[in-house]
């Protein structure tokens, strides 16, 4: 039995970080400031707080300026709005990102469209959605960035390639479909309703996995030598009494013999999506201040 390779996406986006420190040390030369990047906590969620605090210090390490602001949950649509128009009009301010997802009471959508698209670094607004899907230069929400960066890497050349994307969020099953397509892929989005999800996954030489179900994906649904790329970060509890762990979407120990390689859960995209957050910031300083965008990024 051959076992697939575990794909190092933690160590990737180390690496991703050394070279954005190079480029940002470049762009302060250029410009006399430091890039800047704005995260919008609303509420007390335990993991988004997590996510946050590691967004701010991995900003700083990088070389860039970190702008945190937390909210009560029972902010107001307007006053949330108020801080994003405040935002929008800060020249230290190159990204606005507010952490998802947002109390009941909010319109996540009109919040979003409320951020300039040209400091929109999780590429969530319509505007840089629209022009991703036509194929024009856009902000690329950082999740499905990462997993493109992570199979380039392990395929080279995807074009040709069947490609399964398992998932049909804004955040990333859609945006991934786009990106792959882009890579001149052929692509099919499965989703909930899917009939036979075995067999469409089964036809796949790139299977993205991102419904936000543990283990929902089988070993055996996988074609001998694909490359899977488990999105999923799922809570659930742990073989020792009262401890949970995080598991993916992808029943990883039965994939292992059926794969060409695999991203872990954790270890695999997690990291990639903060690191490409940081990558979004400086594309977006270097297009506000007017420089070329870095490239091969
Ligand atoms: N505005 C946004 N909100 C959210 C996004 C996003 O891209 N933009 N994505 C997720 C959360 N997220 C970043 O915000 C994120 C999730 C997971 C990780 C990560 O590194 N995970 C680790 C495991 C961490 C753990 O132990 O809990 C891993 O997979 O190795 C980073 C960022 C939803 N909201």
């Amino acid at each position: 039995m051959t076992i697939g390779k575990l794909i190092d996406g933690k160590g990737f986006a180390a690496g991703l970080r050394v070279q954005l420190t190079d480029h940002i040390i470049d762009f302060v030369a250029k410009t006399g400031r430091k890039p800047g990047l704005a995260v919008v906590l609303v509420g007390e969620d335990p993991a988004s707080a997590v996510y946050v605090r590691s967004k701010g210090k991995m900003t700083v390490e990088v070389g860039m300026e970190s702008f945190e602001f937390r909210r009560p949950a029972s902010i107001s649509q307007d006053e949330l709005l108020e801080l994003i128009e405040e935002l929008n009009g800060d020249p230290r301010v190159d990204g606005i990102l507010v952490q998802l997802p947002l109390p009941k009471h909010l319109d996540e959508q009109a919040v979003i469209a409320a951020i300039d698209p040209a400091k929109d670094v999780d590429g969530f607004h319509v505007i840089n959605s629209g022009r991703l899907a036509v194929g024009l230069p856009a902000l690329v929400p950082c999740t499905p960035l990462g997993c493109l960066m992570l199979l380039k890497d392990e395929l080279g050349d995807l074009s040709g390639l069947e490609a399964v994307v398992v998932g049909r969020s804004n955040i990333v099953g859609k945006p991934m479909a786009q990106l792959l397509l882009g890579e001149s892929c052929t692509v099919t989005i499965a989703h909930s309703r899917t009939r036979d999800l075995a067999s469409v996954v089964h036809r796949a030489d790139i299977v993205v996995a991102a419904v936000g179900r543990p283990e929902m994906i089988k070993g055996e649904w996988i074609k001998p030598g694909a490359v899977v790329i488990d999105v999923g970060i799922n809570r659930v509890a742990a073989e020792e009494e009262g401890k949970t762990k995080i598991v993916g979407d992808v029943a990883t120990a039965e994939a292992i013999s059926h794969v060409r390689a695999i991203t872990p859960v954790p270890g695999g995209v997690g990291p990639m999506t903060i690191a490409v957050l940081l990558r979004n910031t400086l594309v977006a300083a270097c297009v506000r201040a007017g420089l070329k965008a870095p490239e091969g990024l």
